[in-house]
């Protein structure tokens, strides 16, 4: 099928890519020139794992275009996709994007013949598809529901891990208005991906959007909790307590005794709480989305209440273990709100950066991807300083905060601690490293839901 695709940022591109990956032809539109320059070079905008070498395949076999030229595409096309951001400003969901690139939409098909499927995959609040996106299309295009279907898919891809997501799926929701477009899409989606496909109406695909990202945010902050009521009480490491929690197989299914995940602390284990481009916004949405509707959905603020709670009990411990913290080196290790992203959108390591220079501290901050962004996001701090190699960040510092659980940061061997800092003193916010190990090499450990 020929797809047309507007927004191209980590959604957009990644599900380009995929699909053009998959045998369809992929044009992608963005309203910034310099993400269609390169992505028209074959070299990914975005820092994702696997972008690089699919989009430079795509590209040199023409089955994906980057193009600013909507009407082109849609004309093409048989289907668009709709992928552009939905920020939280102002208390609320920003569907301004939303509203501009359906509206675009709607006037390119006044002119179109063909049937044709909108499709929204950006994240929207329950009610938006059929009741804000389809009045535009109709009053943009002229034409009613027939002449066009329209469909709400939501995505539910992580970054850093965002083609092996798009490509192998838990599920797919199609949520579409009419039963012409869910066939279209099914045919999408059938054939190339195996994964049950779950069919709803738009409300309802919107939901599962938001109640997904929202259970995954409360169990971090449940999880945070039970770390700070754990550091209160001293001598429980909430690690272990975590662990054994996720080890119940309600959480973690086993197949023949064997667990199908190791790791049975995902999202389970305490840390320096979340960021990025979803979950703060997302839940926040949900929040206000809830309330305008007239429920006061007490969980969810509570998730935002517990997540905002935590730089401030780093910098807490932060100050009690290192005494006068105005006179302190520090190094940050890592600085993407996550590993394997240069992202650094609602990063806690940005956050804590600007407590710790509030606070008087020199900082020597690393990241293996994220420094180009992280300098643009800190413009204006004095005291800051930024490496590419670990253990420049880490030279002659009074301590080290593990942020960011990058391979390459949760390898550093104790040795390096020891050698590099002043004093060897790591706070451990994602709980990566093995604390009896620290203290063999004599180093000082400090970690959340960890306190003697
Ligand atoms: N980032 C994720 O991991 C992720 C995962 C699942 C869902 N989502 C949701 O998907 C949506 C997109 O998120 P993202 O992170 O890809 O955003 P992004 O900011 O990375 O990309 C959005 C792109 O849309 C472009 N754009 C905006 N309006 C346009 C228009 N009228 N015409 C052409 N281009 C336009 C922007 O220039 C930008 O490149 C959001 O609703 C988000 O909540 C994001
Ligand atoms: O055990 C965990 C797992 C994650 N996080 C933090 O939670 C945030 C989000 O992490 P993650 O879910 O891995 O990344 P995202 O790319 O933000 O993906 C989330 O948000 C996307 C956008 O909606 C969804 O598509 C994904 O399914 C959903 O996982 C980050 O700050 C992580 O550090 C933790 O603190 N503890």
């Amino acid at each position: 099928m020929n797809i047309s695709i507007i927004g191209t940022g980590y959604v957009g591109l990644v599900t380009g890519v995929c699909l053009a990956y998959k045998g369809h032809k992929v044009f992608c539109v963005d309203k910034q020139q310099r993400i269609i320059d390169s992505i028209s070079r074959g070299v990914s905008p975005i820092y994702e794992q696997q972008l690089d070498s699919m989009l430079a395949h795509v590209i040199k076999n023409d089955e994906l275009k980057a193009t600013a030229d909507l009407s082109q595409a849609v004309m093409d096309s048989e289907i668009t996709i709709i992928a552009v951001g939905t920020p939280y400003i102002g208390g609320q969901i920003a569907l301004t994007y939303i509203k501009k690139a359906v509206y675009e939409v709607g006037a390119i098909l006044k002119n179109k013949k063909d049937y044709h499927v909108v499709c929204i995959k950006s994240t929207v609040v329950p009610t938006t598809t059929d009741t804000i996106v389809l009045p535009i299309l109709k009053q943009a295009s002229g034409k009613e529901l027939g002449d066009f279907g329209l469909v709400m898919n939501p995505e539910f891809l992580k970054e850093g891990e965002a083609v092996q997501d798009f490509l192998n799926p838990d599920r797919i929701i199609i949520g579409a208005i009419d039963e012409k477009s869910y066939e279209v899409f099914k045919n999408i989606y059938q054939y190339h991906f195996d994964a049950p496909i779950i069919k709803v109406n738009p409300r309802t695909a919107e939901m599962i959007k938001y109640a997904s990202n929202s259970l995954l945010a409360t169990l971090i902050s449940f999880s945070n909790e039970i770390a700070a009521i754990s550091e209160e009480a001293g001598g429980i490491d909430a690690l272990k307590v975590m662990e054994s929690v996720g080890l119940d197989k309600r959480f973690t299914p086993k197949v023949r005794g064997e667990l199908i995940k190791p790791d049975a602390t995902k999202y389970l284990k305490p840390g320096r709480g979340f960021g990025g481009s979803c979950f703060p916004k997302d839940i926040k949405s949900l929040i206000s989305f809830s309330v305008k509707i007239g429920y006061d959905p007490k969980i969810l603020k509570s998730v935002i209440a517990v997540n905002e709670l935590q730089v401030g009990r780093i910098l807490c411990t932060l100050k009690k273990e290192l005494l006068r913290i105005e006179d302190k080196t520090i190094a940050i290790l890592g600085l993407a709100f996550k590993a394997n992203t240069d992202d650094v959108r609602e990063s806690q390591s940005i956050k804590l950066i600007k407590e710790l220079m509030e606070a008087g501290a020199k900082l020597k901050c690393y990241d293996p991807a994220a420094v180009e962004k992280a300098k643009k996001e800190l413009l204006g701090c004095d005291g800051l300083e930024f490496f590419n190699d670990y253990r420049e960040a880490l030279a002659g510092t009074d301590a080290a905060i593990l942020m960011t659980d990058w391979k390459i940061i949760t390898d550093i061997p104790f040795s390096e601690y020891v050698k590099f800092m002043k004093a060897p003193a790591v706070f451990d916010c994602c709980r990566a490293l093995d604390h009896d190990k620290a203290k063999l090499f004599g180093v000082k450990y400090i970690g959340i839901g960890f306190r003697k």
